[in-house]
């Protein structure tokens, strides 16, 4: 079995593209070629997985005219070109794209050779290339349910987002057991506050300013983002020099958690973070009640207000919009979900309907049956 497999950009569209690679890989000894774009992050990831990787001129796709909007609408035909000539010669049974704008000229090429397209949609509002490949798409997996309304019903099949292994795996850990092995206080509830992959300054300030209040109620382990990390520690170390050792000794901050993140997720008993796709799959997995502080739009409108919406709606986290995070509100949100039981237990099943931690092999599965190799699940044998 041959499967052109692409997406790019950023983390959250590259990660899903791997994981459904690896695992097509694995169960059905597929033979994978990635097409990514050569300026992106696809280009130093998919390597480093070991996929063989070939790369087109990808342009950027912006909502908003500017000379960059110019020049990357003219590398559009040429990575369409390019994108063809890989088809022609690599001959996939199935293509698969998870997003980013070099997946225009793979859907596209799929659907000029009659290649069946499964293509993954992350975030709860369809993003932009996949708005431009759904008339093209032989199948559409979902990460949410609530995007269905964007696409054609009879194409779309939920399935979740891939969530990766190791956070999979650390289910098998206790919290405490988890806190024990970060060096935290197993008996201390954990505060985890994370700004995704390249951390939130607004988060970082907030959560500072905020630790007085606190560190009373609860230990702190903050994730600042590695570029904000020498301003986040300077203003943390102003905050706890007026307090006691005792309180200082239950704040931990780190630019980043590579191997360990699964863990940290797994020791906390709440989460403040924003609302990106992968983090919102692992808390769904994992169970873990969260204040969402959703990224706002820089201009139109946010896929991760609308993703935080969702969460907010099914009572699955506490939501707070970016410019109402005060350090008063977020220690009186804090406060409320560690004295409650109750409330976070709700939480939990609010959560545990939202979790997929069978998406990976999911969508390897509907690529399979696409390519004619694996009618395995009878469930989803009739979609797409
Ligand atoms: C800023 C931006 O444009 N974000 C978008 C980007 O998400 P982006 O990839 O930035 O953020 P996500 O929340 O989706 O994923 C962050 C990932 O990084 C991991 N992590 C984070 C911190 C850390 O120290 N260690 C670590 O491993 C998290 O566990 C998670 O797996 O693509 C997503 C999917 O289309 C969108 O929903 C987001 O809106």
């Amino acid at each position: 079995m041959r499967i052109l497999v692409s997406g790019g950009g950023t983390g959250g569209h590259i990660y899903p593209a791997l994981a459904v690679a690896t695992q097509l890989q694995r169960t059905f000894q597929a033979e994978i070629l990635y097409l990514g774009s050569d300026d992106g992050l696809e280009a130093e990831l998919a390597p480093a997985a070991g996929l063989p990787f070939v790369t087109v001129k990808a342009g950027k796709l912006a909502r908003y005219v500017s000379w960059r909007t110019v020049t990357g609408l003219a590398r559009v035909p040429v990575g369409i070109v390019q994108a063809i000539g890989v088809v022609r010669r690599f001959r996939p049974q199935v293509v698969f794209t998870s997003g980013g704008y070099v997946a225009v000229p793979a859907g596209l090429a799929a659907w000029l050779h009659r290649v069946p397209l499964l293509m993954h949609q992350q975030d709860v509002p369809a993003n932009l290339s996949n708005r431009l490949l759904a008339p093209l798409a032989t199948c559409i997996s979902l990460a949410f349910e609530d995007s269905r309304v964007y696409f054609p019903a009879r194409k779309t099949l939920h399935v979740g987002n891939p969530v990766r292994q190791a956070i999979l795996d650390v289910r098998q850990v206790s919290v405490e057991q988890a806190r024990q092995q970060l060096g935290l206080d197993p008996r201390c509830p954990l505060l985890l506050v994370t700004g995704g992959s390249q951390g939130a300054r607004h988060l970082n300030q907030v959560t500072c300013r905020a630790l007085p209040a606190l560190l009373e109620r609860c230990q702190v382990l903050h994730i600042s983002g590695k570029k904000l990390f020498q301003e986040t520690e300077t203003l943390a170390r102003r905050t706890l020099a007026a307090l006691t050792e005792e309180l200082r000794g239950r704040y931990r901050l780190v630019p980043y958690l590579d191997a360990e993140m699964a863990l940290a997720l797994q020791a906390a008993d709440v989460v403040v973070c924003r609302a990106g796709a992968a983090t919102l799959s692992e808390l769904a997995v994992l169970g873990k009640p969260s204040i969402l502080v959703p990224l706002p739009p820089a201009i139109g409108s946010s896929p991760q207000e609308a993703n935080a919406a969702m969460f907010g709606r099914r009572r699955a986290a506490l939501v707070v919009r970016n410019d109402d995070l005060t350090p008063q509100v977020l220690a009186g949100h804090v406060e409320t979900l560690l004295t409650s039981p109750t409330y976070r237990e709700a939480m939990v099943r609010a959560l545990s309907a939202l979790a997929r931690p069978d998406a990976t092999e999911a969508i390897a599965e509907a690529v399979a049956r696409l390519a004619g190799v694996a009618p395995t699940r009878e469930e989803q044998a009739s979609l797409c």
